[in-house]
């Protein structure tokens, strides 16, 4: 997307032909920083420490961590190497294993001499295949805001409520749950969205903020727990989240806060969306609750808040007493029945193993 009067994606081959350089998201929105990768080990800690985030880009960063390993070693120890420790980084976001698999299995039937070369090719690949599945997701999307717009008066803007960042930032560019914003502010529909600040990381407040401002998406950031008053108030018209793993049978495992919301749209009668690209279904899992594993990251990102001084430095301090522990569970599971849709790239699919068949009937289970 544009940042000022440059087109950037969140990550890209260097000009060297080999190393990665990436949009560093920790410092934003204060500071735009790029860094260059040139190791496993950097690849390893930019996804770890979460340089980069989000499902498709941590899938696409790891994709091209495989390919600095193979220009270093192409061998089958190494490919296998690789594989575990990029996998290890996190696990909640399925994309993850599904692009080290990709990379794995694509790059293992070919001679040495020839993976390095093709790893390259392919990460390449996965990294224009999500911008076509995000702009395909924006596509069927976009449906629902305009039918949410036809009932709105003239001028009246669709209030769309949205948490964490699924945006253009979480992916290599246009986003998932953002791509049907971007186009419908495109079409000059009206629109406004609620952003979540999203604790303990702050992605929306300080990711998807940014996004929406550098667009001129007009929004307002909200406290977490402020979605379920304003949908009380019918200030909400509709909810659209990204995922880090769905279940084959529709239930959403998305950034811890996710099932709150879903529960109060619910409640509320307000239609919960959900916007993924198909590698972000896990086929091989049927009870997001009971099986997808919830990453636990560090107390200290609950314990600390990330800002800007007065004079203009950016850094952390400490909101809790010494003496307090946190707990900080990065993801929680919305289970389907609360999933109003799951908006792919093939189309808007109903939150159950049917739904989901018939838009990806090469996924039915051989009788
Ligand atoms: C399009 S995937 C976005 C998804 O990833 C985020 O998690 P994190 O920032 O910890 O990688 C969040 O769950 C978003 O919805």
């Amino acid at each position: 997307m544009k940042v000022g009067t440059r087109h950037y994606r969140t990550i890209w081959l260097n000009e060297d032909g080999w190393s990665v350089d990436l949009i560093d998201q920790r410092w934003l929105p204060h500071e735009f920083r790029i860094e260059n990768v040139r190791t496993v080990e950097g690849i390893a800690t930019a996804i770890r420490d979460m340089w980069v985030r989000g499902a498709p880009l941590i899938g696409v960063t790891a994709a091209y961590g495989v390919a600095i390993r193979m220009r270093e070693d192409p061998s089958d120890a190494a490919l296998d190497d690789v594989w575990e420790r990029l996998h290890a980084t996190r696990p909640t976001a399925i994309n993850l294993r599904w692009a080290l698999d990709e990379m794995r299995n694509r790059l293992r039937p070919l001679p040495e001499k020839e993976r390095a070369a093709a790893a390259y090719r392919l990460a390449a690949e996965i990294a224009d295949e999500d911008v076509e599945l995000n702009r395909a997701i924006g596509r069927h999307g976009l449906e629902i805001i305009r039918q949410i717009a036809a009932r709105k008066k003239p001028g009246e803007p669709v209030n769309i409520l949205t948490h964490c960042n699924a945006g253009w930032l979480a992916t290599v560019d246009y986003g998932t749950a953002t791509a049907p914003i971007y186009l419908a502010m495109e079409e000059n529909i009206p629109v406004h969205v609620y952003v979540d600040e999203t604790r303990p990381r702050n992605q929306g407040a300080h990711l998807t903020s940014w996004e929406m401002a550098g667009h001129g998406v007009p929004h307002t950031l909200i406290v977490d727990n402020a979605g379920g008053h304003l949908m009380q108030h019918g200030m909400v018209d509709m909810v659209i989240v990204g995922t880090d793993r769905t279940t084959a049978t529709g239930d959403v495992c998305n950034k811890i806060g996710t099932y709150l919301k879903a529960l109060a749209a619910r409640d509320n009668g307000v239609p919960f969306y959900v916007a993924l690209p198909s590698p972000t279904i896990d086929w091989t899992v049927r009870d997001g609750v009971k099986e997808i594993p919830i990453e636990e990251r560090s107390a200290d990102e609950v314990s600390y808040v990330w800002g800007r001084t007065a004079d203009g430095k950016v850094t952390q301090v400490r909101i809790l007493p010494d003496a307090t522990p946190a707990a900080n569970p990065a993801f929680d599971v919305t289970p389907a029945r609360l999933v109003t849709g799951l908006i792919t790239e093939r189309g808007i699919a109903e939150a159950s193993e049917d739904g989901l068949l018939k838009l990806f009937p090469e996924r039915a289970k051989a009788a």
